[in-house]
């Protein structure tokens, strides 16, 4: 089980989370430090792989620097599979009542995936302030995000599918962003190689992209 997270909310981590699809669980530790190193410690581990699983008890066991949580949790038994390998936080893709009733039973702070208007106002409805949005570039970018802060300002989001180095500082400016998520620091080439340093350095560049902005 993990330890409480330093801050109430997923939002409130870090202004760039990687989002990681981890093939091989000894991977984890060495690719998790590099993020840590590069300045990324939040880092979701989507559950995609047989190997995320262990990645997320590895990485939560072994780099006490970094705030490792589950991503792509679409079910109350991965809830649970994953809050007991020390998930630190929970991101779904979409949502349902069961999987929101899993997730709010977790004790963990969770984040459940929206990409449509009466998606956030059911939220809302159920106390529910803080989502990610996805699939973000796909479901309209930063102009349907700007667009939902005029008659939703109550929501803060978590952009996250096919953001890379260009555009997330556009959605960090928004006023209901408060961190995006993303996989391009993580190219599958430099995985592959176990290319760490250059895992690293684009974690660097991601970090920095983000310099000056505070979580709101
Ligand atoms: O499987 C999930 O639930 C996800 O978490 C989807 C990811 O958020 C995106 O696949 C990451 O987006 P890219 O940066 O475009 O790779």
């Amino acid at each position: 089980m993990a330890s409480p997270l330093p801050v109430a909310s997923v939002l409130d981590l870090a202004p760039v989370v990687p989002v990681v699809v981890i093939e091989d669980a000894g991977d984890a530790v060495p690719l998790a430090r590099a993020l840590v190193a590069g300045g990324l410690p939040a880092i979701e581990v989507t559950l995609r792989t047989p190997a995320a699983v262990e990645a997320i008890r590895e990485i939560a066991g072994q780099v006490p620097e970094a705030v490792v949580g589950a991503g792509t949790v679409i079910s109350p038994g991965q809830v649970t599979e994953v809050v007991a390998a020390g998930a630190h936080f929970l991101v779904s893709p979409g949502w349902t009542d069961v999987l929101l009733e899993a997730m709010r039973g977790s004790g963990v702070p969770f984040l459940p995936g929206v990409s449509t208007t009466s998606e956030v106002v059911a939220l809302l409805e159920r106390g529910v302030r803080e989502m990610k949005f996805f699939p973000a570039e796909a479901a309209g970018g930063t102009a349907y995000l700007r667009s939902l802060s005029g008659p939703l300002p109550q929501a803060r989001f978590c952009p996250t599918g096919g953001i890379g180095p260009a555009s997330a500082a556009d959605y960090l400016a928004l006023p209901n962003v408060a961190c995006v998520g993303g996989s391009w620091m993580l190219p599958q080439d430099a995985v592959t190689a176990r290319d760490w340093g250059r895992v690293e350095t684009l974690a660097r560049e991601a970090a920095a992209l983000s310099a000056g902005v505070t979580c709101r």
